[in-house]
């Protein structure tokens, strides 16, 4: 399988070169050259396969010649046998139309996990071959941080500098990060800031040559596109459960970076029959107004109660405008880049429609998320995080047919952003015992003001170079 960046100009990789990369050259994102397709019959075939199993006969065509089927199956294996329930991401019914498909039983509670734990194997795998040692640089509104220092600490040849933005992750998900004391893991809490300036600092590092000449920079967000990959997985999951691929079943998704819901996309490129793509977002809502009036013009981010979710600036919103767009890469890579000079621009009437064929999207207010959460708990008696209970607001507000299941993606637990669940249902959600004293753990971060190259000078001073 050969990727291609999504601005036209970098050069095409193989699966271990894109892995590597995370952001093609061009500032652009990798997507494989083409879409693998499954037949009805093969889809019908994977139904009843453990998870680990599924995982590595979904992704086999995407991974190509950079790993044998039985390796890529060791690693699967590996990366699914951390996670606390047997099915890795188990579904339950809400009522008779609404389902949730919980995404974080991984070992730091986020929908992150599913990927960033075979992402890890991925790097060592890759490492253990040769060339440089990985200087991975990442930002996070709070759940890609932990997911991703939990997959790469204490493993050879890796470093990871993660951005996060100061007081504006909630206390769990900070310490989920800062109490891990590895060496090769360096956080760095940026003051004033949002997710969009972390992102935007990591995406300007991989254009710096100065950097790059001397450090072979490397991604664990969304942008590198093992991540999107294995998240693909769960959509087949689910959808088999509900009857797939003789039914159509539709998702719901909270949704800030658009990685996720792009995760959907591309399962319904290989052939899954899904009937819609809902994109829940808060009340940072670009990704709404573009899906609904071709507007994607980035505001101030609101700081709220799904803090993951703060985000304006939607990295693999890209990925889309690319697929939908006529993979014109020249063409979007003027367009994106006028949107960086400007922070706004207008959807194609190809890219309007293209997207309008699969993609609904909704947006809740801190009142329709609380009414979310309270309805979960006295429908079905669950708790939910403030993020899935956007993505159950969208789920049960869009219009599906009631013939057709919708599943909503419960992307973390609701112990992490237990103040929230608990103003709003009056119940503490517990911290599963593995994390039980992690308000007793030390802490280790550094404070950096929001300039590039401050930050640059201190990924420089404690980074291993290339050679
Ligand atoms: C709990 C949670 N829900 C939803 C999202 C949004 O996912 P994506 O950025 O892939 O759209 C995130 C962060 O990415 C998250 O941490
Ligand atoms: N919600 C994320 C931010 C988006 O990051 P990505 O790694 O999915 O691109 C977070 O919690 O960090």
């Amino acid at each position: 399988m050969e990727y291609v960046s999504t601005r036209g100009s970098a050069p095409a990789l193989d699966f271990e070169g894109a892995t590597l990369a995370g952001l093609a050259s061009d500032g652009g994102l990798y997507v494989p050259r083409e879409w693998p397709r499954f037949t009805e019959a093969e889809i019908a075939g994977l139904a009843g396969l453990p998870y680990a199993e599924l995982a590595a006969r979904i992704m086999q065509p995407f991974v190509g010649d950079s790993l044998t089927p039985e390796r890529l199956r060791e690693l699967t294996a590996k990366a699914y046998a951390r996670f606390a329930h047997k099915a890795v991401t188990p579904l339950k019914q809400l009522d008779e139309q609404q389902w949730l498909l919980e995404l974080f039983h991984g070992p730091t509670l986020a929908f992150k996990d599913v990927a960033l734990q075979l992402l890890g194997l991925l790097f060592e795998e890759f490492l253990s071959r040769g060339g440089d040692p990985l200087t991975i640089v990442g930002a996070t509104s709070g759940d890609t941080g932990s997911a991703a220092i939990d997959a790469v600490a204490g493993r050879a040849r890796v470093d990871i500098f993660m951005l996060h933005p100061k007081g504006r992750v909630s206390d769990v998900q900070r310490r989920q990060m800062t109490t891990v004391l590895s060496p090769n893991v360096h956080n760095i809490a940026i003051e004033g800031s949002s997710f969009d300036d972390a992102q935007a600092i990591v995406k300007r590092m991989f254009g710096d040559t100065a950097m790059t000449g001397r450090f072979a920079i490397g991604a664990v967000n969304s942008i590198n596109w093992a991540r999107l990959m294995a998240q693909v997985v769960y959509y087949f999951a689910a959808a088999l459960q509900l009857g797939a691929p003789h039914r159509k079943v539709a998702f719901a998704v909270p949704t800030g970076n658009f990685g996720d819901v792009f995760a959907g996309y591309v399962a319904a490129q290989m052939g899954l029959p899904i009937e819609r793509l809902i994109v829940a977002t808060n009340v940072n809502d670009i990704l709404h107004r573009a899906l609904s009036t071709g507007d994607y013009s980035a505001g101030t981010v609101t700081p709220t109660a799904a803090p993951s979710m703060d985000i304006q600036v939607s990295s693999n919103f890209e990925r889309l405008l690319f697929d939908v767009g006529g993979r014109d890469g020249k063409a979007l890579a003027a367009q994106m880049t006028g949107f960086e000079a400007t922070r706004a621009m207008q959807l194609t009437n190809a890219q309007r429609e293209g997207a309008a064929r699969l993609f609904t999207s909704a947006r809740a207010d801190p009142d329709q998320m609380a009414q979310a959460i309270r309805w979960a708990f006295d429908a079905s008696g669950e708790l939910l995080d403030p993020h899935t209970a956007i993505g159950l607001h969208a789920a049960r507000t869009a219009g599906i047919d009631p013939a057709v299941p919708v599943v909503t993606l419960a992307t973390a637990h609701p112990a992490k952003f237990r103040d929230a669940v608990e103003r709003a249902t009056g119940h503490r959600p517990i911290l599963p015992a593995r994390l039980g004293d992690l308000f007793e753990r030390e802490e280790r971060l550094v404070d950096l003001p929001g300039d590039y190259d401050a930050i640059a000078a201190y990924v420089a001073a404690h980074a291993v170079p290339r050679g």
